[in-house]
């Protein structure tokens, strides 16, 4: 029978799409890979996504530097994927959990100021009270500073990209220190013509 205890592997990761619905994509999302700082994790881009490694505040501090790196351009861009932790397949053999946790790109991504909506859902993994963990968490993004409203399968968050990735973080955070195996789907998009008068 395979082994699928949560063990104490905190390693995080998230895989992720930017779509940049313009003509420049391959600059966008090249010269985002490029801008962003991600010596602090492991990572891997394919054609279809690109996945980051290893501490959280590294793998929040890059996926949210990267869209916003992609959004300033100023063209409608949007930026799909999970987050996940404590999977039981993902060992920490990887260097990157020795990295230090102070975030590589949080001063460039301050300087950007980008508004976006977003719609998140968490998933956390092998609960019976799994309901409980998601409404929790729903009520306590209220108090961040974003707009939260419920849609289905989905909580939206609205405002500043800087805020709604810090109540992001701040969900999966809160949700794993309870459950030990958790991932977090997310769609997120600004610039859209849809917001356009
Ligand atoms: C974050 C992220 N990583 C990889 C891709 C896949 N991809 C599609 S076009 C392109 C550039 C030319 O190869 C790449 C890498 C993506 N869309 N977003």
């Amino acid at each position: 029978m395979p082994d699928n205890s949560c063990g104490n592997s905190r390693i995080a990761g998230c895989q992720f799409t930017l779509y940049p619905m313009s003509d420049r994509f391959v600059d966008i999302i090249l010269g985002a890979l490029e801008e962003v700082d991600t010596s602090k994790v492991w990572k891997e881009t394919d054609d279809v996504s690109t996945c980051v490694r290893g501490k959280m505040v590294h793998v929040f501090d890059v996926s949210k530097a990267l869209f916003l790196h992609a959004a300033k351009t100023g063209e409608h861009v949007a930026m799909s994927g999970t987050f996940s932790i404590g999977c039981p397949g993902d060992t920490e053999a990887d260097a990157y959990m020795d990295e230090t946790d102070a975030p590589l790109n949080e001063q460039r991504s301050n300087e950007i100021s980008q508004e976006a909506g977003c719609k998140f859902a968490l998933y956390p993994m092998g609960r019976d009270d799994y309901m409980n963990a998601i409404y929790e968490q729903i009520d306590l993004s209220k108090h961040r500073k974003v707009k939260v409203s419920g849609t289905h399968y989905a909580t939206r968050l609205d405002g500043d990209v800087s805020d709604i990735f810090s109540a992001l973080q701040a969900s999966f955070t809160s949700v794993q220190e309870k459950v030990s195996h958790v991932t977090m789907t997310f769609t997120i998009s600004a610039n859209s013509p849809s917001n356009k008068a």
